[in-house]
C-alpha cells in the first residue's frame, strides 16, 4: 500500500490525543499535506462508533470481559476496511489514536486475558496490517489517572475508572509489548511538558520517515 500508518497509543491520561492533534495541525498547516488521515479506535465510522457506544456505556457493567475484546477487534476490523486500508490506499498519512497495542495492553494485561492470546485474536481482525510505526507515549499510571481526573471529569469512560491497579497493568505491558517490536514502537516520556513531548514525536516521526519534515 502506498500511504503511512502511524498509531498512537498510551495509557489513559497520557497525552495522545492532544498530541496527535498537534502532528495532524502540523502536518496540514505548516507542512501543508492534503492526505492526512486523523482517526480513533474504537470508532472512525458508523458502525465502529456504535460498537464504541456499546463498549463504553456505563450501564453496561456486566460486560464480560471477552466479549469487550470482541467488540474492540470487531470496531478494529470495521476501522481498517471502512476508513484506514482506503486512506493507504489513497497514498494519505494515517494518524490513528490507538490500534492493536491498547487491546494487547488493556484486555491482555488489564483484565488479565493474556496478551499473546489478545494478540493472536486480533491477527484475525487486522489480517497483516501493523503500522508501520507507533509512538507509545509512557507514564506513570498515578500522573494519567491525575490528569484525566483534573481536567476531563465530563468525558471520563467506562474504563477511565478502572482501578489503579489495572491501570499499572496495562502500562506494565505497553512496555513488554514496547521491548517486543522495537523496530515498530517508539517510547517518549510523556511526564514532560507537552510541547517536549510533542517535539520528541516528531523527531520520531522524522527518524523513522525521511521523507517526512524534510
Ligand atoms: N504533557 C502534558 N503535561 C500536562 N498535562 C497534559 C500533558 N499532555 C496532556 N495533558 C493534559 O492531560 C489531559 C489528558 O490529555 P489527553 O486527552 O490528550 O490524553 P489521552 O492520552 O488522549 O487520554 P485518554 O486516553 O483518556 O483519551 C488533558 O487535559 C491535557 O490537556
Ligand atoms: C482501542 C482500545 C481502547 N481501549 C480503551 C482505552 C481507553 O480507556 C478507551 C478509549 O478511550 P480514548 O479516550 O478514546 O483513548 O478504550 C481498550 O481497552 N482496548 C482497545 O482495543
Amino acid at each position: 500500500m502506498k500511504g503511512t500508518f502511524i498509531s498512537f497509543e498510551g495509557p489513559d491520561g497520557a497525552g495522545k490525543t492532544s498530541v496527535i492533534n498537534a502532528i495532524y495541525h502540523d502536518m496540514t498547516s505548516r507542512l501543508g499535506y492534503q492526505k492526512v488521515l486523523l482517526t480513533r479506535e474504537p470508532g472512525g465510522n458508523r458502525i465502529s462508533e456504535q460498537i464504541r457506544d456499546v463498549l463504553f456505556d456505563d450501564q453496561n457493567t456486566n460486560m464480560d470481559a471477552r466479549t469487550e475484546a470482541l467488540l474492540f477487534a470487531a470496531a478494529r476490523r470495521q476501522h481498517i476496511v471502512e476508513d484506514i486500508e482506503p486512506a493507504l490506499k489513497a497514498g494519505k498519512v494515517v494518524l490513528s489514536d490507538r490500534y492493536i497495542d491498547s487491546s494487547v495492553a488493556y484486555q491482555g494485561g488489564g483484565r488479565h486475558l493474556g496478551t499473546d492470546d489478545i494478540w493472536e485474536l486480533n491477527q484475525f481482525a487486522i489480517h497483516g496490517l501493523l503500522p508501520q510505526l507507533t509512538i507509545y507515549l509512557d507514564i506513570d499510571s498515578e500522573l494519567g489517572i491525575q490528569r484525566i481526573n483534573q481536567h476531563r471529569s465530563d468525558q471520563v469512560n467506562r474504563l477511565d475508572r478502572e482501578k489503579l491497579r489495572f491501570h499499572r497493568d496495562v502500562r506494565a505491558s505497553y512496555l513488554v509489548l514496547a521491548q517486543r517490536h522495537k523496530e515498530r514502537i517508539v517510547v517518549i516520556d510523556a511526564s514532560q511538558p507537552l510541547a517536549d513531548v510533542i517535539s520528541d514525536t516528531q523527531r520520531a516521526i522524522q527518524h523513522h520517515f525521511k521523507n517526512i519534515y524534510n
